[in-house]
């Protein structure tokens, strides 16, 4: 068969998990193939001899199975990032989260800055790479991630501007001045049913207990204790409400929530006034 029938045919089996069926077999034969989209488009009609494994590839994406667990691929951020199983995927709203660091890093000399919740690396890597003279402290609980994110630091060459530590939350943090916490955490809700391909991503990524905010709670919290100056988080979009209500209990010189691509509220920044009450 040729690669463009294979095209054909096998995007059939895809049609009722995605809107662009043949665009996946196309990625999925230049994944097989490793072989980039122009090579493809001057290869069309030669024959396709890894039709067994395509079979295969393809099979699992039918079950729901996310595209990056196959390819071992996401972007973010115009960049590519390696992705493995066990370690969430990047979202495309998170890159909003870093802009907004980005905007408030850009005003502070040589910035320190913890990152909770790592996961693949893309947070801590971008600000590495955008910001300048920045000193990055990125944690984790999941082994899983520390390793996915010390190869994609490595990958984007800024290796030497992040240190990974395996912690919960600042648990194995000694004491030390940042400037900043910034933090994508877990926040749905234990009892929330996912959609089917997020239930191939790790729960310990994506909920944050029975109301779903109780880690993004705790993060303020622990952030405030350590007179960390700013505190940058990703929500859930109907988290707005708690958490404003939540922010009265600290000093705070002053909030923004930030909304996503499809206008949901998506997180907040704060600027806390250091020191004790
Ligand atoms: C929503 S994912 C975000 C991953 C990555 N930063 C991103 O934006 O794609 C949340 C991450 O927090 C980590 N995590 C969950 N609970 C944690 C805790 N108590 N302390 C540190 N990390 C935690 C998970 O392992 C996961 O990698």
């Amino acid at each position: 068969m040729t690669i463009k029938d294979c095209i054909k045919n096998y995007s059939k089996q895809l049609r009722d998990i995605t809107h662009i069926p043949n665009k996946e077999v196309e990625i999925l034969i230049l994944h097989i193939l490793q072989k980039n989209v122009i090579w493809l488009h001057l290869h069309y009609n030669e024959e396709f001899k890894h039709e067994k494994e395509l079979e295969k590839l393809v099979k699992k994406r039918a079950t729901n199975y996310p595209m990056e667990y196959i390819t071992k691929k996401a972007s973010f951020y115009g960049e590519l990032f390696e992705v493995a199983t066990n370690v969430l995927i990047p979202r495309p709203e998170t890159e909003l989260l870093v802009e907004n660091a980005v905007e408030i890093l850009k005003d502070i000399k040589s910035p320190k800055v913890l990152e909770i919740g790592t996961g693949s690396g893309i947070i801590s890597v971008m600000l590495a790479k955008l910001v300048d003279n920045i000193k990055i402290i990125a944690v984790d609980i999941n082994d899983d991630a520390i390793i996915l994110a010390k190869k994609n630091a490595k990958k984007h060459e800024i290796e030497h501007k992040i240190e990974f530590i395996k912690s919960d939350l600042y648990e194995n943090i000694d004491e030390q001045i940042f400037d900043m916490t910034i933090s994508n955490p877990p926040y749905i809700a234990n009892s929330y049913k996912l959609p089917l391909n997020v239930e191939f991503e790790p729960r310990s990524a994506l909920f944050g207990g029975e109301v779903g905010d109780e880690i993004l709670k705790r993060i303020i919290d622990d952030t405030y204790n350590k007179k960390i100056r700013y505190l940058l988080c990703e929500m859930g979009y109907d988290q707005k409400k708690p958490l404003e209500e939540y922010f009265k209990n600290f000093d705070i010189q002053k909030y923004e929530f930030y909304k996503d691509y499809s206008n949901f509220d998506r997180g907040f920044s704060i600027k806390f006034i250091k020191g004790d009450k």
